[in-house]
């Protein structure tokens, strides 16, 4: 019986900037990312998209706006990660390394998309340009999609 599970993932913009970090260990070791995770039982995706940005990255924030819904399946696992995306470009602190992600401030026009999950250069342009979107992607290992759903969302 397939499971979906909740994640959250924030993009935090600065004029024509962009915050990524670059995920220390685990899941996605190794790539850049926004900041993110799951959800616990105790709490909102919105209060986890918060904890998580702040515990990731150092930053607070009041607002977050709804950005998309991606939702992923790794074949030959049961469990469907459903990622709820925020964004905002108001938030308080500095970007400050964790355990989990070392941040960095990247021009929008030079996101590292080759060291990002292979999904985020398909999405992305709907982040920037402030349409919300909503995906579903059919990944093999976690470099190959097999096939995948994109589409604006009201
Ligand atoms: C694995 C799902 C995923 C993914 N594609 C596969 N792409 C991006 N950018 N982030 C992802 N999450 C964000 C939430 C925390 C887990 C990783």
């Amino acid at each position: 019986m397939t499971k979906t599970k909740l994640y959250t993932l924030a993009l935090i913009r600065s004029n024509s900037n962009i915050l990524l970090g670059m995920k220390k260990r685990g899941f996605g070791v190794g790539r850049w990312n926004g900041f993110g995770g799951k959800v616990h039982s105790n709490e909102t995706v919105l209060e986890a998209a918060k904890r998580e940005l702040h515990e990731e990255s150092g930053l607070m924030v009041n607002e977050l706006q709804e950005a998309g819904t991606l939702r992923f399946e790794f074949i030959g696992e049961t469990e469907i990660m459903e990622v709820h995306v925020f964004t905002t470009n108001k938030f308080e602190g500095t970007p400050t390394e964790s355990e989990e992600m070392r941040p960095q401030w990247f021009p929008i026009s030079e996101v590292p998309f080759d060291d990002m999950w292979p999904d985020d250069i398909l999405w992305f342009p709907f982040l920037l340009k402030g349409q919300k979107f909503s995906g579903y992607f059919k990944f093999k290992g976690h470099s190959e999609i097999l096939d995948y759903t994109l589409e604006p969302e009201c």
